[in-house]
């Protein structure tokens, strides 16, 4: 009789990360064609930005797309930043939870993902080699490598198949990829929507995007700054676990518990250990690589029952109400846009966060569909959209339970309106490693729905106004109508000639319609100019439009195509 159950000697095994995300690729994001290649341009968009950012350089992206045939693409993808020392290239790209973002920092990238993920998509659905060329700086000299690999998907790594030098000009990174069972699509969640809603966050880079069928996309800087570069900032008491005290006795360099907590915690002083030592009766002079369980239980039991000052919040840099507006001027062109960013505040007992948020009315807001404008929500998390998995995210709950109709939205849907919404953290409560929705925690959903009251009471506001000064123009066009006759059939009753009326008439119809209208009458404030169309040639979307060859092949030797006949 064949033998039941587990045959440990044979079927135990274990799984690389790589392993598990070939099998799970879904958990990175990768389902269905469209998304699949949104994610994509995501990954490396967001990688380039924050490379830039750190390194105080305002980005500079190319983007390429060529279709070989139906459904399979190369990608060029090339990037102003610092580049990738060459020891790090196939790390970066080949090692699954690699990365230098795993501190308490705000960065777009948190888990060391991404970039191997597009590359294992790249490499699971067509099996060609990815290619990358590396600029760097090493001392004063620039140094430039070019690279042909593979992911040894078995061991968690890269195979280096070529390598050569690189007469490198200036630093940044250019990958190339192929992919197959993608789409590219101007849908909603495709491509390029996906890269005009990076540019309403993201208002200080600039984004080239060559198209497959060839045409060319300017995405201009609206803004000149580089976003300030937040602070790494140490968690908060409120925010740890036992399990994060026990992993940081394990790492710290500190002597005794007290010297841990005062260094590895913020608002935590040695007043606040002794409180806690008596409180606990922990012997706060102890060893940290002796910490039990149940001490940290302990002392994280005391965390939640003291008071303690709100988390730092230089770690938190917002975009800023006037870049999300020049951001929102510059794509959607609208007749009004407002924005707020609200003050730094926590969820979880400890983790500070900030919302803000735009709204814009009229103009290109809101989505085309079947010829009409109706309402759009762009979410963001750290100045990234959020496309997918929207049923259950935190800001479409958010604004799904705000009343509308009270702010005189009676068809909220087919409203031009476009709402973005961005949740600014070092830890984004995002409910998957496909990082496209934050989780619904009750402070963060109170936040959104503050921010975006207040702004849908200044677009009430915009809206009476405007209605007031129709109603306006109509009753001042009755009054110049029939004031004229009136005085005319008065004077020939009269037999006197007809007066100068119409000096008086103007200050009278002013006056007459403000007391109407249960006005003051004041001097008209002048509409606030903006130079937002700084686009030569626009397209409907209001994006430059150029036909040419593409700049990139140069960059690249072309012989990314060849493989095909391979
Ligand atoms: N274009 C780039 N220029 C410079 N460094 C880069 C670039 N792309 C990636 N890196 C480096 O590679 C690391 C790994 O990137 P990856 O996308 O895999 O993860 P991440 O951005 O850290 O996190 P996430 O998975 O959440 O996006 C980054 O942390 C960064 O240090």
């Amino acid at each position: 009789m064949a033998q039941q159950g587990i045959d440990w000697d044979e079927d135990f095994d274990r799984l690389t990360p790589s392993q598990f995300f070939r099998k799970n690729k879904q958990m990175l994001g990768f389902t269905g064609k469209i998304r699949s290649l949104t994610i994509v341009f995501h990954e490396l968009i967001t990688n380039s930005f924050d490379a830039c950012e750190e390194a105080g350089i305002l980005p500079d992206i190319d983007i390429e797309l060529k279709r070989v045939d139906k459904e399979h693409y190369i990608l060029r993808h090339k990037d102003n930043g610092p580049g990738i020392p060459e020891d790090y290239v196939m790390q970066v790209y080949c090692m699954m939870f690699a990365g230098s973002k795993f501190r308490n920092i705000q960065s777009r990238g948190q888990q060391g993902l991404g970039c191997s993920g597009c590359v294992l998509l790249s490499q699971m659905t067509t099996g060609k080699p990815a290619r990358v060329i590396s600029c760097y700086k090493e001392g004063d000299e620039i140094k430039g490598v070019k690279m042909k690999f593979q992911m040894d998907v078995e061991n968690n790594r890269g195979i280096l198949m070529e390598r050569e030098d690189y007469p490198a000009e200036s630093t940044g990174v250019c990958i190339e990829l192929q992919f197959k069972d993608v789409s590219y699509s101007l849908a909603e969640q495709g491509a390029f929507e996906y890269i005009r809603r990076t540019m309403i966050g993201n208002p200080h880079a600039k984004i080239t995007f060559r198209d497959p069928s060839g045409h060319k996309y300017i995405f201009k800087r609206a803004a000149d700054v580089v976003p300030v570069q937040p602070k790494e900032v140490l968690p908060h008491p409120k925010g740890v676990s036992a399990d994060d005290l026990m992993t940081m006795a394990k790492n710290t360099d500190s002597r005794r518990y007290k010297s841990m907590l005062t260094s590895s915690l913020s608002r935590m002083s040695a007043k606040r250990v002794d409180e806690i030592a008596e409180m606990t009766g922990i012997d706060m002079n102890k060893r940290p690589k002796a910490m039990t369980f149940p001490e940290a239980e302990a002392i994280v039991h005391c965390f939640k029952k003291m008071k303690f000052m709100a988390p730092p919040t230089d770690g938190l840099i917002p975009i800023g109400s006037e870049q999300i507006e020049k951001g929102m001027k510059q794509i959607l062109h609208p007749e009004f846009v407002t924005t707020i960013t609200r003050k730094p505040v926590t969820y979880a007992g400890g983790v500070s966060f900030i919302i803000e948020a735009g709204l814009a009315y009229g103009g290109n807001s809101g989505r085309v569909v079947n010829e009409k404008r109706k309402s759009e929500i762009m979410r963001f998390a750290n100045r990234v959209p959020l496309t997918f998995d929207a049923g259950s995210c935190a800001i479409t709950e958010a604004l799904k339970s705000i009343d509308w109709k009270r702010y005189g939205l009676k068809d909220m849907d087919n409203t031009p309106l476009t709402l973005f919404v961005n949740i600014i953290s070092t830890q984004v409560p995002y409910l998957s490693t496909g990082k496209q929705s934050v989780s619904p925690e009750p402070e963060i959903v109170h936040e959104i729905r503050q921010a975006t009251m207040k702004l849908a009471r200044q677009l009430q506001k915009h809206i009476r106004a405007k209605r007031a000064a129709k109603e306006k123009e109509k009753r001042s066009k009755v009054f110049e109508e029939y004031v004229p006759v009136i005085i005319e059939e008065a004077a020939k009753l009269g037999e006197t000639g007809v007066p100068e009326y119409q000096e008086v008439l103007a200050k009278v119809t002013k006056r007459a319609l403000a007391e109407l209208l249960g006005e003051k009458v004041e001097e008209e404030e002048e509409e606030e100019e903006y130079d937002a169309i700084i686009m030569e040639e626009v397209d409907e979307f209001g994006h430059v439009v150029e036909q040419g060859n593409s700049t990139l092949d140069n960059f690249i030797d072309d012989d990314a195509d060849d493989d095909f006949e391979e």
